[in-house]
């Protein structure tokens, strides 16, 4: 269970309060892989950064039973000055990993940094902090898998071993999926969230919520 329970989000700018989401209620499917949909600045990282946490609402509250990801993206959690073990298991030990010695060996094979695993990040290149959040964050089991972009991570022979897993992982747990990549959400998701006007509407079938995306209906005045 994902709900969100008469929430509002607002950030605050030179012309007053912007209004991400009023009193916005909603449950997520939980059988199902998510694509959220929405034209630029409709909301889809805000509402993303809140079912991670990193980011708290003004008021209302999202409940879940599910243990989900960070966005893969944000790299949220990297510690510069640490080395990639050390934020391997930094992030293992925050997210309950039972077995670190294990988690680590898998992480340090899956990201490919060889001896730089033991370099402080600050020295990675930008691909290559990529990889290792993006190994960190596929080699624990959680339940729903929140990803954006994602499967651009790395070089082409990366991103090909970054695909096939978040392809296992999409039939084993749930993902929420943010891209502007159709092709891309068509191969992981199964049904959409379209963020239109501060509201979320939930589509069971995908190409009706991709149709309804690509060609919305005249807005009445
Ligand atoms: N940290 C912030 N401070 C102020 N305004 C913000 C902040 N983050 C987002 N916004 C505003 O919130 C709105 C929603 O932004 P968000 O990034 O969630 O949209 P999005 O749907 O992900 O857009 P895109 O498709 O362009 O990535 C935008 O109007 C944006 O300007």
């Amino acid at each position: 269970m994902i709900k969100i329970e008469k929430l509002t989000k607002s950030y605050p700018s030179r012309l007053g309060p912007q209004y991400i989401f009023k009193n916005l209620s909603f449950s997520f499917p939980t059988e199902k892989n998510v694509a959220i949909l929405g034209k630029n600045g409709a909301g889809k990282s805000t509402l993303f950064r809140l079912l991670a946490k990193s980011e708290y609402p003004d008021r209302g509250r999202i409940i879940t039973n599910r243990s989900m990801s960070w966005p893969v993206a944000l790299q949220t959690g990297i510690h510069p000055q640490m080395t990639g073990r050390e934020n391997t298991r930094f992030i293992g030990r925050i997210n309950n990993v039972r077995s670190l010695g294990k988690y680590e060996r898998y992480v340090q094979e899956f990201a490919e940094l060889g001896k730089k695993f033991d370099l402080p990040v600050k020295t990675y290149s930008s691909g290559m902090r990529a990889k290792l959040v993006f190994a960190c964050c596929m080699n624990i089991d959680f339940d729903v898998y929140l990803i954006d972009e994602a499967t651009s991570v790395g070089d082409p022979l990366f991103r090909k071993k970054a695909k096939a897993t978040l392809k296992e992982k999409s039939q084993t747990s749930g993902v929420i999926m943010v891209s502007h990549e159709l092709d891309q959400i068509r191969e992981y998701c199964n049904s959409a969230v379209l963020i239109d006007d501060g509201k979320l509407r939930y589509y069971d079938d995908l190409e009706a919520g991709i149709d309804a995306y690509t060609n919305p209906a005249p807005k009445q005045r």
